[in-house]
């Protein structure tokens, strides 16, 4: 497997302005091939989009990255706003196009799929776009699926990918052979974090290369832990989904005297899909989270809690995010370092782990004999079709990529910021994850809805607030002002 970083990085487009303003600018095919003809935006003969006022993107409108200031704060990081523009880098009849889905599965993966082909046929007239089959090692290892309208219809009821994904199998030198042996021209690449970052090297090769090919990341995510967009698609689906489960942990529960239910839901380095589940459902006592350390013994602890809750109410829902508590298990459980083909790490149960631990504990330590029904949903979660909100997101997702492409934008992210479509250079994508931040307002939020306790010491608090992390983005409308209220929490 060739690395990431085998090719020199280009440098990064920032153009600064007046009163601190800044645009971190994405890549464009005209940076190294200066002598690209253009052509007009066959949209502008489309009968659907003659009707708009102002139907393509003025070349200058730009999104700010903060949309809560003061009247002295500076203008900040803006990024370019996405879709069609007057003149675009490709003729349709020219155009080769690939789509890829790399990763874990995730609902609205096959709308996103749709919604490529859809747009490049009916928008721009393309007719040549293949499916890469079973993620990056199909580009040197598999042949391609023809993708037209006809195949893709009715594929967004389904869940999964069409197309096919896998983890590993990353070789930078052999993909972008295969894209130039192919003549293929735009390459829509869908997966998350790790996907990023191969796109970007695929970028760096291309452009090391002088190629004319658009690279154009979709970002996917059911766990939410791409920063700078709003959220990613299928997180809605999924967090409804989960409904499903704790739903049922709730009617075990209270149907059982001293019954926990007990949910395990996805979330490897970020809690997102259990703490709006959570806070969604409004069934649940106890969410844990990767983000927020917990403990089991002793005052404060989680036994402490469940105690008090199963006196108080004969039965509780606790949900776990799967990569909650993972350094207690390891302790416990003396696990090894496992990786995924991806390099990713492979989580202990911590459902399971958690269910064992809190059996043992009313055993052992209490008179009160306990039921614990212990549900893990994950996998059904992410193999649905998505909703119907995840559809439409998905739909601007894939025309934004579309319009970006066929105007020559590449080696950039799409996605929402603030509800505008945004291209986004890739290093903003890959630099670090969106977590959960516990010194924020909806962390909070979660806790006064369940109650639980926050199994934070001081030092933790103190510890959360030096890391300095950004203010949860998702529905988050307002900015952490850090200072007063983590202060005002500690003092507390
Ligand atoms: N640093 C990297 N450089 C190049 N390729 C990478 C890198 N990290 C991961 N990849 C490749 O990207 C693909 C997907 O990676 P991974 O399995 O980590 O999923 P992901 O895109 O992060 O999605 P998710 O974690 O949401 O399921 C794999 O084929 C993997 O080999
Ligand atoms: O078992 P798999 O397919 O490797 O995927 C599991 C992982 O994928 C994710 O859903 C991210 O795509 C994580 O939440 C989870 O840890
Ligand atoms: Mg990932």
């Amino acid at each position: 497997m060739s690395p990431a970083k085998a090719t020199a990085l280009s440098e990064p487009k920032v153009v600064t302005g007046d009163h601190g303003y800044v645009l971190e600018d994405v890549p464009h095919l005209s940076d190294y091939k200066p002598d690209l003809l253009t052509y007009p935006n066959p949209l502008q003969d489309n009968p659907a989009y003659a009707v708009v006022k102002q139907y393509f993107v003025d070349m200058d409108d730009t999104v700010p990255q903060q949309i809560v200031v003061h009247v002295d704060s500076p203008r900040g990081i803006h990024f370019r706003r996405a879709g069609p523009r007057e003149k675009v880098y490709f003729k349709p009849d020219e155009v080769h196009a690939c789509i890829v889905t790399c990763g874990g599965l995730c609902p609205g993966l096959n709308t996103v799929i749709r919604e490529i082909v859809g747009s490049l046929h009916d928008m721009y007239g393309v007719t040549r776009i293949e499916g890469i089959e079973g993620g990056y090692r199909g580009f040197y290892s598999r042949n391609t699926i023809p993708l037209t309208p006809k195949v893709v219809n009715g594929i967004h009821k389904r869940g999964g990918t069409i197309i096919g994904t896998s983890r590993g199998g990353y070789d930078n030198k052999k993909i972008v052979n295969s894209i130039e042996d192919r003549g293929i021209n735009q390459v829509y690449i869908i997966g998350g974090d790790g996907t990023q970052k191969g796109a970007s090297a695929i970028y760096e090769e291309v452009r090391r290369r002088g190629l004319k090919v658009a690279v154009v990341g979709i970002p996917k995510t059911i766990d939410n832990d791409i920063p700078v967009i709003d959220k990613s698609f299928g997180f809605d689906t999924a967090v409804e989904e989960a409904q499903r489960a704790i739903n049922a942990a709730h009617v075990e529960a209270e149907s059982n005297e001293n019954c926990i239910g007990l949910v395990k839901l996805m979330g490897r380095n970020s809690g997102f899909i259990a703490m709006y589940a959570t806070l969604a459902s409004r069934d649940v006592d106890c969410c844990l989270i990767p983000e927020s350390p917990f403990y089991l013994e002793g005052p404060g602890g989680l036994f402490e809690y469940i105690e008090r809750r199963i006196k108080e109410n004969g039965h509780m829902v606790i949900v776990v995010a799967e990569g909650a508590g993972q350094d207690l298990v390891a302790e416990s459980l003396r696990t090894t370092d496992n990786k995924d083909a991806s390099g990713n790490k492979v989580l202990d149960d911590v459902g399971w782990w958690l269910s064992q631990k809190i059996k043992g504990h009313f055993k052992k330590q209490t008179q009160m004999e306990i039921n614990l029904k212990y549900i893990d949903p994950t996998y059904m979660i992410r193999a649905v079709p998505s909703n119907a909100s995840d559809n439409v997101y998905s739909t601007l997702l894939a025309q934004s990529a579309v319009h970006g492409a066929m105007a020559g934008y590449t080696g950039c992210t799409v996605g929402p910021v603030h509800g505008r479509e945004c291209y986004i250079p890739f290093y903003r994508i890959t630099e670090k994850q969106n977590k959960v931040v516990i010194t924020d307002r909806m962390w909070a939020r979660m806790l006064s809805s369940t109650n639980q306790p926050s199994f934070l010491s001081t030092k933790d608090i103190i510890e959360s607030i030096m890391e300095e992390a950004p203010p949860t983005q998702l529905l988050d409308d307002q900015v952490t002002d850090n200072g007063l209220v983590n202060e005002k929490r500690i003092v507390c």
